[in-house]
């Protein structure tokens, strides 16, 4: 599918973690390159999504500085909470959501995300690696929302994957590089693969 193809779709950045990992810093405010992850992630989104918003929980104005509306969770708690706020706020009928530590993503990400919808006709697709499966790198009917709430007020556990197996969702097999960065080891590892010459699996 070719971006001229693209249905609209809104994009959506995760930053309301803890990044525990990272010793309780803002991820999305660390630095790869000189830049925040924040706003290197933002551009992997920018060309392509009709409507950008970011969801946080601290930070609030400078997330905001951005000039990219900022949601804050409302309810539940971890990756979820910040997705019902993107589906339930979301101006299309396609939320296309990324972690903010989404330093590389495999390259025509957006097309061949909608591309397998498609052929699937699936309610949500997620993106897998030799890593595994990324509940976050995904694609999903914003329609789901009022489903989510539903999930996220009856349930204890608020599991990304256990709300997606709910519903029709199909994995993406990806073929290239997706660098997210979820503690200092792996920020290390990527970077010395870019000095290498060979960005590798993060
Ligand atoms: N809005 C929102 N986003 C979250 C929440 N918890 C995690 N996220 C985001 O979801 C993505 C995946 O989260 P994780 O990497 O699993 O968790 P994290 O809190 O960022 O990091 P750790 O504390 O080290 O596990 C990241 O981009 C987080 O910023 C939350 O409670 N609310």
């Amino acid at each position: 599918m070719s971006p001229a193809k693209l249905p609209n779709f809104s994009g959506g950045v995760l930053a309301g973690g803890e990044g525990r990992r990272f010793g309780g810093l803002d991820k999305g405010w660390l630095e790869h390159a000189g830049r925040p992850f924040i706003e290197i992630t933002l551009d992997h989104l920018r060309p392509l999504a009709s409507e950008l918003r970011i969801s946080a929980n601290r930070h609030l104005d400078r997330y905001g500085s951005l000039g990219v509306p900022v949601l804050r969770d409302r309810l539940g708690a971890g990756p979820l909470a910040g997705l019902l706020r993107l589906l339930e706020t979301a101006a299309t009928d396609w939320l296309l959501s990324l972690p903010c530590d989404a330093l590389a993503l495999p390259e025509s990400l957006p097309e061949r995300l909608f591309a397998r919808q498609q052929a699937t006709q699936a309610d949500i697709v997620v993106l897998e690696d030799d890593d595994g499966v990324h509940p976050t790198v995904s694609l999903t009917r914003c329609a789901l929302a009022p489903d989510l709430e539903q999930f996220l007020l009856s349930s204890e556990r608020h599991s990304v994957k256990d709300w997606q197996s709910r519903h029709r969702t199909v994995r993406l097999r990806s073929d290239g590089v997706l660098a997210n960065v979820n503690d200092p080891l792996a920020l290390n590892r990527y970077a010395q693969t870019l000095a290498c010459g060979s960005p590798a699996h993060g």
